[in-house]
């Protein structure tokens, strides 16, 4: 298995009538580490209605079931972690919430806030956005030289994020990213998010 493995983001809005059986589908495709729920518009019982139906299908599959923006729903819906950006609460709480759970944090282009994050305990700390994406309005750009720079001085593992495709993502696994987070690389996939996937398993190892 390579170092840098897959970290794959739920779709912006999902039918909870029929992704569990795509999301099944795409993570019995190839090797994913971690399946982040990320529905950034939906009322919270949805969001609860949504990680009811989607953390058995991901921890089935020993894929880690982490929920993007809130570390409390997390801890108390047996999530295995958060992600957290640099506005979603408290990170110190946060940490202490979620007790052995992980938690990431967004830290776009700043070694600052990545130094941060490792002194208050995240799991992880993730850097982008390193291509143009259409999933989100990203304001911050990264450059691959920070996770080289990351990764040859701390343990902590790093995530890479932001229109990361099976063909552009070489630098970045070369550069060091532990994980490459992605939306649209395998849910906009033409063939398929299991092809998508497949995909994104063949380049990395191929980078590698
Ligand atoms: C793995 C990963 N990295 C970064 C983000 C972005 O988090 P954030 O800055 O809080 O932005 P939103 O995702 O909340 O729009 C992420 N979700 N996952
Ligand atoms: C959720 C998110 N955060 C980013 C950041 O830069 O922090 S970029 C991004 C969108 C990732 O989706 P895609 O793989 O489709 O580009
Ligand atoms: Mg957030």
């Amino acid at each position: 298995m390579p170092d840098c493995r897959l970290y794959l983001i739920t779709p912006p809005r999902i039918d909870l009538a029929r992704f569990p059986e795509d999301l099944a589908r795409a993570l019995d495709a190839g090797d994913v580490a971690c399946l982040q729920l990320r529905l950034k518009d939906a009322p919270p019982d949805e969001v609860r209605r949504a990680i009811d139906a989607l953390r058995p299908v991901a921890q089935s599959r020993d894929v880690a079931f982490l929920l993007n923006d809130d570390a409390e729903l997390a801890a108390q819906t047996g999530c295995d972690g958060a992600h957290l950006g640099q506005e979603d609460g408290d990170h110190a709480r946060a940490r202490a919430l979620l007790r052995e759970g992980m938690l990431g944090i967004t830290c776009h282009d700043s070694r600052h806030l990545a130094m941060e994050a490792g002194e208050l305990g995240a799991d992880y700390v993730a850097f982008g956005a390193f291509f143009p994406t259409s999933t989100k309005d990203a304001k911050h750009h990264a450059d691959p030289e920070i996770l080289e720079w990351w990764s040859s001085l701390f343990e902590i593992p790093c995530v890479a994020i932001g229109g990361i495709t099976a063909e552009n993502c070489a630098p970045l696994v070369r550069a060091g990213a532990d994980f490459l987070a992605v939306v649209g690389a395998v849910w906009n996939h033409p063939e398929g998010p299991a092809q998508g996937v497949l995909a994104m398993n063949a380049a990395i190892a191929a980078a590698a």
